[in-house]
């Protein structure tokens, strides 16, 4: 394909030319930070309905197929890796080899190919960036095609719409079309590891990781906007990840080189380490800019309320790099309940946190409609469905193991609603779940009696420092007791709804 193009190829561009073509090329504007800001049009967020991997022998009988594992046939992926290739033919392409995985033993050498240089760009950031040696020996085993312009058409492709996310694990290719949202990328890498990893015996696991100084490592589970990036960065201790890690033998990895953090409401007081890390060669996904100073508005959420930042792992103070430590001692598992009614911080026992685990339960908020004050379960397994193609008991059955033999303490906390339900109470406060998560991590929480929930039998901490007690049981901080009784069992009967797709 590349001797017959007479185009400009650019291999392995550093991030200042990145930055300097995308402005070239008006794909972005320079931010007062010098953090290139860009927009991701009708696409802000992921398409997980998209998604398609393709039916191949070899693959066929691992797949947990469904709704989240679609199948394609093997001639319509040609179809639409042909339709890629004359799309490429005349495109200025902007190409990135580097790693997922920071061990050694199962690193998996990459390659992204981008029609966008910011594209090119955020992925350089996100990944592991190669050393020169390494660059000079390296040999994609998986590649990924990314072409916001190139459209799908559903009546000959097979797609659902214009927008597609392919994975050939055969041909060991992912071809992305339709959507500009960078995050489309860094995930289906993961959902790759997700498939490859596991025949490995390494665990890959949707959460955040960090370090203390007695080398004692944490995991932060979680669906999107739980907390994962926001909690993982902690002056205190140094980050190993803020999203996808795997587990060996050896101990925990993170698989990118940066992080892709949420600025809905950013402020340097609140999150000091990700508000420094946005400078020159950060990207700014949707973020709204002041027109005269480039001052970023993190509080305008006009575009999208899922406005991002990418920047390289390096722009964290004292992260660990390569992001590779021992065996968790501590694992959290992060919920936004918008019911208000799961405890802030609880302690789940072994069989707890397997249920827990497979749940994977956080809250969606009810639509932009004023005065819905409805929040929407959502049960996502292991906390991250989309990105399993496995059947999700593999992944809870290899976790649960790893629990078991390294004897890991697992907390629930629930980063959501206090006081109410959304539209009545408000989210808990940073500080507060920070000092939470802290007793969790420094053991201290443990000194404190426990009661245990009536409703879901959740293990309360009575008191943790620098948190006021009554918020540890949030049956006390409703006005209306009556309302959290029936709000907590209607939670707990929907939790139970959907755990019986998991039970023999
Ligand atoms: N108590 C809280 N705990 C964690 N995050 C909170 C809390 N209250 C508000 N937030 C906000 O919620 C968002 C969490 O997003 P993020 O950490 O990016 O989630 P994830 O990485 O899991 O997708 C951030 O914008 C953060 O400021
Ligand atoms: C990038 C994503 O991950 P998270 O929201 O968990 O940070 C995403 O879900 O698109
Ligand atoms: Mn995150």
């Amino acid at each position: 394909m590349e001797q017959s193009r007479t185009i400009n190829t650019h291999k392995n561009l550093h991030a200042a030319e990145l930055m300097k073509i995308a402005l070239e090329r008006k794909e972005g504007k320079l931010a007062s930070t010098n953090a290139l800001q860009v927009f991701t049009g009708s696409y802000t967020g992921r398409s997980p309905k998209d998604k398609y991997i393709v039916n191949e022998p070899s693959v066929m009988e691992h797949i947990d197929w469904g709704t989240v594992n679609q199948p394609i046939t093997e001639y319509q992926f040609d179809q639409i890796y042909n339709k890629a290739q004359d799309y490429m033919m005349d495109k200025e392409l902007f190409i990135f080899d580097g790693y997922a995985g920071a061990d050694l033993n199962y690193r998996l050498p990459i390659r992204i190919v981008n029609e966008y240089a910011w594209h090119n760009l955020f992925v350089h950031q996100l990944f592991i960036r190669p050393t020169k040696e390494e660059l000079a020996t390296h040999h994609a085993e998986f590649t990924v095609i990314a072409l916001p312009g190139l459209k799908a058409d559903p009546a000959t492709d097979g797609t659902r719409s214009e927008t597609f996310i392919c994975v050939s694990f055969e041909k060991r290719l992912v071809i992305i079309g339709g959507t500009e949202y960078a995050g489309e990328m860094k995930k289906s890498i993961f959902s790759v590891l997700n498939y490859l990893l596991p025949f490995k015996n390494v665990v890959p696991m949707h959460c955040s990781a960090n370090v203390g100084v007695k080398d004692d490592v944490a995991l932060f589970f979680g669906l999107s906007g739980t907390g994962k990036t926001t909690l993982s960065a902690d002056p205190n201790r140094r980050l190993i990840g803020d999203d996808e890690h795997g587990w060996s033998d050896q101990g925990v990895f993170n698989f990118e080189g940066g992080c892709y953090a949420k600025c809905v409401n950013l402020s340097e007081e609140k999150e000091p380490q990700i508000w420094n890390a946005i400078k020159a060669g950060s990207v700014l996904e949707n973020v709204m800019l002041d027109l005269e100073t480039g001052i970023a508005d993190y509080d305008d959420i006009s575009v999208t309320e899922n406005t991002r930042a990418a920047y390289p792992i390096e722009s964290i103070p004292n992260a660990l790099i390569p992001g590779k430590a021992g065996h968790p001692s501590v694992i959290v598992f992060l919920t936004a309940d918008a019911f208000g009614v799961l405890p802030p911080i609880s302690k789940l026992t072994k069989e707890q946190a397997m249920y827990h685990f497979l749940s994977g339960y956080t809250s969606k908020l009810a639509g932009t409609e004023r005065g819905v004050t409805e929040p929407e379960a959502t049960f996502s397994a292991c906390f991250g469905a989309p990105f399993l193609p496995l059947h999700p008991t593999v992944y809870a059955e290899m976790l649960g193991k790893k629990i078991e033999e390294h004897q890991v303490k697992v907390y629930l906390v629930n980063t959501g609603w206090t006081g109410g339900p959304y539209g009545v109470g408000k989210r808990m406060s940073l500080a507060y779940t920070r000092a939470m998560v802290s007793a969790a991590l420094d053991g201290s929480i443990e000194q404190s009696g426990f009661t245990t929930d009536p409703i879901f039998g959740l293990q309360c901490p009575v008191s943790v420092n620098a948190v006021p007690s009554h918020l540890l049981q949030p049956r006390n901080t409703w006005q209306d007791k009556e309302s959290y009784d029936n709000a907590a069992r209607e939670l707990s009967d929907l939790f139970d709804r959907n755990y019986r797709k998991f039970a023999l």
